[in-house]
């Protein structure tokens, strides 16, 4: 069978948020199927999708996301729109998305990892360790919260959220000393004149599929299929598979305190993973290898093991 490919007659249409690193993630999706077909540019076309989660009389109200309800915040208008065919594939964020697809859709292609650290972000100090007792660090992720707090609990947090863009806004307004964004972001948007520290993933294990772009398609949709076959990237796509399956088995949503990463050394993954409580109170981490072939299994091993030690409530809120 011959794959279809797209023409300026007939583009493939790649739908995507409209956020700027939204944009900058479908504009490298393009820009590689262009180079491993022979493709002009306009044989693609960029459909921006506004999302619920995009909705800013909805989420830039103080309430915070898990209050909202964020299951399909930023997926599902997108998701809707590969359905019904108004747009062939979807670029997103791996690390937004749920460890399941809704029927019909699959989403096995990943384009080669970026940074998968987190980036201390600051305009008045150079590192956690300077911020003074008391000082106000913005994060909207209840991960990076608990992290910051079950190391500095001298740290306060205050909800922060908006794009990269406006987060670094706040920060020159003075709305908190710091924050955290993900080092594949700033990358991605070219922001080389961020002062930002790069965490080692000893002192801030990355949320599960931090760094990876994942392009979704139709299940039955073959052209599409085969023609993400040629810029899927294998070692990204076990080390997803192990993170996924981490997060698959402690049944988490980006809501949970859940950091887990995945790194290959020949044929061995090695896996770190952990939970948190939610005010950072307590951790509990492990780090283990296996084959690669094995990293499923090794994931949900970990998973159970923690789940066991951390006990019934682990996950609840505990008020001071
Ligand atoms: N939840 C928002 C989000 N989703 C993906 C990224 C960054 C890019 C990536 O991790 O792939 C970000 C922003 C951030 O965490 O700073």
């Amino acid at each position: 069978m011959t794959t279809q490919l797209p023409s300026p007659a007939s583009p493939l249409k790649i739908g995507t948020r409209g956020s700027p690193l939204a944009l900058a993630q479908a504009y490298e999706t393009r820009s590689r199927l262009m180079r491993a077909f022979s493709l002009p540019e306009d044989a693609f076309e960029i459909v921006v999708i506004k999302t619920t989660g995009d909705n800013r009389a909805m989420i830039d109200a103080d309430r915070p996301l898990k209050e909202i309800g964020n299951k399909g915040l930023f997926t599902k208008e997108i998701e809707d729109a590969m359905i019904e065919g108004r747009i062939d594939i979807a670029v997103h964020s791996m690390k937004d998305m749920p460890t399941e697809q809704p029927p019909g859709l699959i989403l096995d292609c990943y384009l080669p990892r970026e940074d998968t650290r987190d980036a201390f972000v600051s305009v008045t100090v150079d590192s956690l360790q300077d911020l003074p007792e008391g000082a106000l660090v913005g994060s909207s992720s209840l991960r990076r919260r608990a992290q910051l707090l079950n190391k500095f609990p001298h740290l306060e947090v205050v909800e922060f959220r908006g794009n990269v863009q406006t987060r670094m806004k706040k920060l020159q307004d003075g709305v908190a000393q710091a924050t955290f964004l993900a080092m594949a972001g700033l990358n991605r948007l070219g922001m080389s004149d961020v002062a930002r520290m790069a965490i080692p993933p000893e002192d801030m294990l990355p949320a599960v599929a931090q760094g990876a772009i994942g392009i979704e398609r139709r299940t039955d949709d073959l052209d599409s299929a085969a023609m993400l076959e040629a810029i899927h990237d294998g070692p990204t796509g076990q080390r997803l598979a192990a993170e996924r399956a981490f997060l698959a088995a402690l049944d988490g949503s980006c809501e949970t305190p859940i950091a887990a990463l995945a790194e290959l050394d020949g044929n061995t993954l090695r896996l770190r993973g952990e939970v948190l409580r939610p005010d950072g109170s307590e951790r509990i981490a492990a780090d283990r290898t296996a084959q690669i072939a094995d990293g499923a299994a090794l994931a949900e091993a970990m998973a159970r093991d923690l789940l066991d030690e951390a006990g019934p409530g682990f996950f609840e809120w505990r008020e001071a």
